[in-house]
């Protein structure tokens, strides 16, 4: 039976033991431990959140987004309005998009912005060689950093590879499932069999890297092997997957994350606290569908005079 309402309710409302009682093992254990009591209940507080705010765009309505512009449930609205080719876009449809979104997106790039503080404060070297071409394409009058210096900063893009090279947020991608029979390296993979790609070790193969441990940003600067891309191209370096279901935030959270370090290092020196040395730094990262850092990250800006 397809679990609506908590297991006591269910009870109470009248329904027997073996329509609600979990059938396997696996399945007692997460409703005595209370863990199916907590994912539904967390479900339900995503879900009255979400239903907020679609409320709150429909009520604005489409021709309301006014000079900011359409916003991406705007656009989603607006193409249920004008009508999908075969994909209904119900609340509920809508709501599980905006939700895949914010999983996606959040912990993904605070922990790459979070990593590249750690690389750089662990390197002194890379930090003020970053902050001198932060400083050479920014003028001093200009109060923040803007969009179209990014293209500018050859090393800042650099930095972002180098960090997700080694810092994949998601180190194992999100499992994927073969469509046809394939052999790959000798090994017999059928149909449908669920595979994980492991992107953080291939970013760390000493078959494709050299010195792979070394944060070393200078190995993505200039052309030939240089030129390596992280967007799906080239196999050695895939942290946003790579194929047709590759991350399609790429476009969204480059600019975000270089502006955020850029705006950082232009505004702030950063030192480690009670005088910790760099190579005092914990750099290990904890286990989990993700990559956070073992200990976080603590750093003391110091304001920056700007010339
Ligand atoms: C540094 C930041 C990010 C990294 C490293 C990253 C990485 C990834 C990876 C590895 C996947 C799975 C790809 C695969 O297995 O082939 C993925 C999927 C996805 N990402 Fe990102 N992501 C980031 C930020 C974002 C942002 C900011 C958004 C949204 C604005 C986003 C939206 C998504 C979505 C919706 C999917 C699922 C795509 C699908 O199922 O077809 N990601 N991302």
């Amino acid at each position: 039976m397809k679990q609506l309402m908590g297991n006591s309710e269910a009870l109470m409302a009248g329904f027997q033991p073996e329509d609600v009682l979990p059938d396997t093992p696996a399945r007692f254990v997460r409703w005595a431990t209370g863990l199916d009591r907590k994912v539904d209940d967390m479900a339900e507080a995503w879900d009255k959140f979400l239903s907020e705010i679609v409320a709150a765009h429909k009520e604005k309505g489409v021709d309301g987004a006014g000079e900011e512009g359409e916003d991406f449930l705007d656009v989603l609205l607006r193409l249920r309005e004008e009508g999908t080719d075969g994909l209904e876009l119900t609340d509920d449809r809508i709501k599980s998009i905006i939700e895949d979104m914010i999983a996606a997106a959040t912990e993904t790039s605070s922990q790459t912005l979070e990593w590249a503080m750690a690389e750089l404060v662990a390197n002194p070297r890379v930090m003020a060689k970053l902050q001198d071409e932060i400083a050479r394409v920014t003028t001093a009058d200009q109060p923040a950093v803007a969009e179209s210096d990014l293209n500018k900063m050859e090393y800042l893009k650099a930095v972002f590879k180098e960090v997700l090279r080694l810092h994949a947020p998601a180190p194992l991608l999100v499992p994927h499932e073969s469509t046809t029979p394939a052999v790959v390296q000798g090994y017999e993979i059928p149909a449908k069999t669920a595979l994980f790609v492991n992107a953080w070790a291939i970013g760390r193969d000493p078959a494709a890297w050299d010195a792979p441990e070394e944060f070393r940003p200078e190995r993505f600067v200039g052309g030939g092997a240089a030129a390596v891309d992280f967007r799906g191209t080239d196999y050695q370096l895939i942290p946003f997957g790579a194929g047709r279901r590759t991350c399609p935030g790429i476009n969204f959270e480059l600019p975000v994350l270089e502006l955020a370090l850029a705006s950082l290092l232009r505004h702030f020196d950063w030192e480690l606290p009670g005088g910790m040395r760099p190579a005092d730094l914990d750099m290990g990262e904890a286990p989990g569908l993700t990559t956070p850092r073992r200990v976080p990250l603590v750093l003391v800006p110091k304001s920056k005079t700007l010339d």
